[in-house]
């Protein structure tokens, strides 16, 4: 007997052992539910949105030079989204577009209204910001980005001339010296010059860069110089450096009339220090200067073979990008070819128009009748433009470092599911020997079951592991949903997820086999589900607990199978003999009913068929438990109080309020307490170890 014993207390252990690793191996499971679903939440919520190119239009002033001969503006704005142009009996046409700004609009209203600030907001978050100025020849496209030429004199004193590169530069700095978070400022300056790609930042070099294109970075230079700077003074140096090395030549229309369209790209390293995995931003902002627009070359004093070769190289990629344009505010191209590769500048520009950026376009229009054609040019483009949608997406290296996170998640699993493999059969065998040691074999080979003192605490310790069991099904059940969502929603994007849902769910399987294996052991005392208060002539005056052979088949849960524990325990399980005597009452009883009810509803068992032996009288064996199930002056009078008969919600309410780990606590300590009092002759529970005492006897034994 005592053999026995110190068997069922040994498989008790392990299978501690094996729950306390089963919800170790599902809390990191669930925190990592929500932290997918946050981040889904963020992508879902980026797959769907999509803004259109933010088209703002300025006009120049007239420059001295028209002013001299006289000439009048044609171009009108009567508020700040619309634009006429009109030339009296020639044409008279508006257009509307984000923002319009007159000729008498300041740099510093230009870099203020147009949102400039926002966007740099959003390149330090991960986005791609780009903003370009196009437009003919003289209309200010310089001047809005870098600002006049004069600017980069050396005795200069015009900072209110800037344009929005310095500005922008000026903000972002602001930014970052004001933050606590960390920040890399990296920039590069190039230009496409007859379609082949300069570095600005690095001249000597001889040789064009190549435009390579990835499916994950899209197109991008190679080999394209890119430094660091911390202030604006180290920024101004790197621009004014470029600004020198740009091809430019002088026109008519223009004395310093860029030939090459120019690309700075800053480049925003951030890391956000107070996120968990730590997150890094990569945002850039892309600032692009067209070289003259679409003007006609025959209109020019282009007579020379290289300003021929320069104006058409040009309208060349000027072309391109109307194509492209064309086709991306065209429904049924947009999703078909994009001929981004005609020329180096749509390549470069790809991921701004269409692609996953966020994009302002400042169109530049002269107000002057003679240059009608082009500013008609500009405008139809740009309102076309103004039709493109991007499907902004902020880049970060917070998806790689979530994917870390879960891979390191999953190899634990892994290697915690290898550990459960390992024990599983060996947890087999045991409680298979242990059934063999513990079941009498009668002379006719029937195994007869198993009786129990009912001073061991041992029942109740069973139906609190039944209970914990069940606790732990039920949240694995809902994890399981959980996961099941999160991998419906995620649409096997991630193949490693799914791999470890397999892992879950074979675990689960094995938790169910195993859950059978230990309820179909006579061990297990979850097929006790019965008490007995009339067999005292057995034992003495005190009540036992024995297999109930009267709680019917029907009674049990419809998911149920009859091999299954029917889990309807509702034995009085720890509450001892004296504490019976002395009218005690029965708090564990109590709150088994209560969770009978949370698991199954009151209707699969009336609380009065649960204890289908307790006859009349016990009521009087247990006066507290009567006063705790029905509050006194609440019962219709002469009603004989029900033992158990508490109130579903007050009772359910109880349990709730303990946690898993509480409850587990106080059968450990309770079986702690007993074992002091259980006498072995043979081992001892480990120092820790809670020993578990069970007394079993066979039926006829005396305790
Ligand atoms: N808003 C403005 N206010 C005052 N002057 C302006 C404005 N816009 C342009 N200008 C002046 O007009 C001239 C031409 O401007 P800018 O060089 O910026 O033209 P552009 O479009 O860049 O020409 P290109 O394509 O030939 O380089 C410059 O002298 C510039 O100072």
């Amino acid at each position: 007997m005592q053999l026995d014993t110190l068997e069922v207390v040994e498989e008790r252990r392990m299978l501690h052992k094996l729950m306390r690793t089963l919800s170790n191996t599902f809390h990191p499971l669930n925190d990592r539910l929500t932290v997918c679903d946050v981040h889904l939440g963020k992508a879902e919520m980026e797959r769907h949105a999509e803004s259109k190119v933010i088209v703002a239009v300025r006009v120049r002033p007239l420059s001295e030079d028209e002013q001299e001969r006289n000439e009048e503006s044609i171009v009108f704005c009567p508020d700040e989204h619309n634009l006429l142009v009109s030339q009296e009996g020639l044409v008279e046409r508006a257009f509307s577009f984000n923002m319009v700004f007159r000729p008498e609009c300041s740099q510093q209203e230009i870099f203020q209204t147009t949102g400039m600030r926002k966007l740099i907001d959003m390149a330090i978050e991960g986005y791609t910001c780009t903003v370009f100025a196009f437009g003919q020849t003289g209309s200010g496209k310089t001047y809005t980005i870098t600002g006049p030429h004069s600017l980069f004199s050396e005795d200069s004193q015009e900072s209110e001339l800037e344009g929005l590169m310095q500005r922008s530069v000026a903000y972002l700095l602001e930014r970052v010296q004001h933050s606590d978070e960390l920040f890399q400022l990296c920039a590069s300056y190039s230009e496409i010059y007859n379609e082949q790609v300069r570095d600005l930042l690095n001249p000597w070099l001889t040789y064009s860069l190549a435009v390579r294109g990835s499916t994950t970075s899209g197109f991008y230079v190679e080999n394209l110089s890119v430094v660091e700077f911390c202030n604006l003074e180290g920024f101004m140096t790197l621009l004014e450096r470029g600004m020198q090395n740009r091809q430019s030549s002088s026109q008519t229309q223009n004395e310093h009339s860029s030939r090459s369209h120019s690309i700075l790209t800053l480049y925003i390293k951030h890391t956000l220090t107070g996120a968990e995995p730590v997150a890094v931003a990569r945002g850039k902002l892309c600032i692009v200067d067209l070289a003259r627009g679409s003007e006609r070359v025959k209109d020019r004093d282009s007579d020379t073979e290289k300003l021929l070769e320069e104006t058409g190289n040009i309208n060349r990629s000027l072309l391109t990008l109307g194509k492209c344009i064309t086709a991306l505010v065209d429904p049924k191209k947009r999703t078909g070819h994009i001929p981004y590769r005609d020329s180096k500048l749509t390549m470069l520009l790809s991921d701004s128009l269409g692609g996953e950026g966020i994009t302002l376009m400042i169109a530049c229009v002269s107000p002057t009748a003679g240059n009608l054609q082009e500013t008609m040019n500009t405008l139809r483009y740009s309102s076309k433009a103004k039709r493109i949608k991007n499907k902004p997406v902020a880049k970060s290296d917070l998806r790689e470092q979530i994917l870390a996170s879960l891979q390191k998640e999953i190899r634990i699993l892994k290697e915690e599911n290898m550990t459960l493999r390992q024990h599983l059969p060996k947890f087999q065998e045991e409680l298979e020997s242990g059934a063999s040691g513990s079941c009498t074999g009668s002379t006719d080979g029937t195994v007869e079951p198993v009786y129990y003192d009912e001073r061991s605490e041992s029942t109740g310790s069973d139906a609190g592991l039944m209970s914990l069991l069940q606790d732990l099904k039920r949240e694995i059940d809902k994890l399981q949903k959980d996961k099941r969502l999160l991998l419906d929603k995620q649409e096997s994007s991630d193949q490693q997820r799914e791999c470890l849902s397999q892992e879950n769910v074979r675990l689960l399987r094995k938790l169910r086999d195993l859950e059978r294996v230990i309820c179909s052991s006579p061990h297990s005392n979850s097929s006790y589900s019965g008490i007995s208060l009339d067999n005292e002539a057995s034992s003495g005056n005190s009540p036992q607990c024995v297999q109930n052979p009267t709680v019917p088949q029907q009674q049990l849960p419809p998911d149920q199978s009859p091999s299954q524990p029917p889990y309807t325990i509702t034995y009085c399980c720890t509450c001892s003999v004296e504490a019976h005597q002395q009218g005690q009452g029965c708090p564990q009883l109590l709150e088994r009913l209560a969770l009978h009810e949370d698991s199954y509803g009151a209707h699969h068992l009336n609380p009065q068929q649960k204890l289908p032996l307790i006859q009349d009288g016990d009521a009087a064996r247990h006066p507290r438990a009567v006063e705790g199930g029905k509050q006194p002056g609440r019962e219709p009078p002469g009603e004989e109080p029900a033992y158990g008969a508490c109130p579903p919600q007050r009772r359910r309410s109880q349990v709730e309020k303990r946690g898993y780990a509480e409850r587990f606590q106080g059968l450990l300590e309770a079986r702690g307490k007993k074992a002091q009092s259980v006498e072995m002759t043979a081992g001892r529970p480990q120092q820790g170890d809670p020993g578990l005492p069970l007394l079993v006897k066979k039926r006829g034994e005396t305790s």
